[in-house]
């Protein structure tokens, strides 16, 4: 069967998709922080197919080269890898920002998914045919926003990385796709607002936002597409979410 790593499996996106993936069958090599979470995973879904967990922090660049490194036989050829750890911190205008906030966003949602990348592009290539690496990136790095700031900037590098990637693996079969949602109820506003539940109810209450299944089943449907087709991008949003005017600064 084969393998999928997925990091940020703890919650949200991550944890939709490592469900949706063990549901095909797929061999899971799970990662996150969050040790308990992914004990859990394991006790879940480890009954069903073979499951890796690894407690991670994608910023830790020798923590991820040696996590791969040392990965057993059964989980060395992964056929996909997903790059979902990230969060959104800070929303409200960039003056009002603590840097570590910044700096926070930069380490993770860049230097994070590319120490990950880097690590796992040679066992990736050894698939080859039908190999994917799936970029979780997002509208916020196509579509400014009031407080996106660093965040959105974040993710317009997910998006051109996944372009220059391609360009890169030309000839080697492994396929880049960068999928941008929307507005997705997961534990992403939490983070964002360091923990106000209210401000994250409110945020999502009175619509119909995605939920992490919908992503999970856009992550899947990129990954199990014929070896000859590469979706580039794919900006998925709720029915209800859409862009707003330019906003004008009046005497
Ligand atoms: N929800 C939304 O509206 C949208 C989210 N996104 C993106 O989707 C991705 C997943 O977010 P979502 O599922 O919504 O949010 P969640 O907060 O529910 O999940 C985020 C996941 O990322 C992991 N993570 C965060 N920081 C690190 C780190 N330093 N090292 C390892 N893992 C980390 C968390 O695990 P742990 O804390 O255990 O480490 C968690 O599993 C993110 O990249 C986000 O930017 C994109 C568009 C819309
Ligand atoms: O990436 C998350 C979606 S949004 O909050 O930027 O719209």
């Amino acid at each position: 069967m084969p393998v999928a790593m997925i990091t940020g499996a703890t919650s949200g996106f991550g944890r939709a998709a490592a469900y949706r993936f063990a549901a095909a069958g797929w061999s899971l090599i799970l990662t996150g922080r969050r040790s308990e979470r992914l004990e859990a995973l394991e006790q879940d879904i480890g009954n069903k197919v073979p499951v890796l967990t690894l407690t991670l922090d994608v910023r830790d660049a020798e923590a991820v080269a040696r996590a791969v490194e040392e990965l057993p036989a059964e989980f060395r050829e992964v056929t996909c890898l997903v790059n979902n750890a990230g969060l959104a911190l800070a929303p409200k205008p960039a003056q009002e920002v603590d840097l570590a906030d910044w700096h926070t966003m930069i380490d993770t949602n860049i230097t994070g998914l590319v120490n990950v990348t880097h690590a796992m592009l040679a066992r990736l290539i050894a698939t080859g045919a039908g190999a994917s690496i799936i970029n979780i990136g997002s509208v916020a790095g196509s579509w400014p926003y009031p407080g996106g700031h660093v965040y959105g900037a974040t993710k317009a590098f997910v998006e051109q990385f996944s372009y220059n990637l391609r360009c890169d693996l030309k000839g080697t079969g492994v396929r880049v796709t960068d999928i941008a949602p929307g507005m997705a109820e997961t534990e992403f506003t939490l983070v964002r607002t360091k923990g106000d539940q209210a401000a994250s109810d409110a945020l999502y209450s009175g619509t119909t936002p995605l939920q992490a299944e919908d992503i999970a089943e856009q992550i899947f449907h990129v990954a199990t597409l014929p070896d000859h087709i590469n979706i580039n991008r794919l900006e998925v949003m709720p029915t209800r979410q859409t862009w707003s005017p330019f906003t004008i600064d009046r005497d």
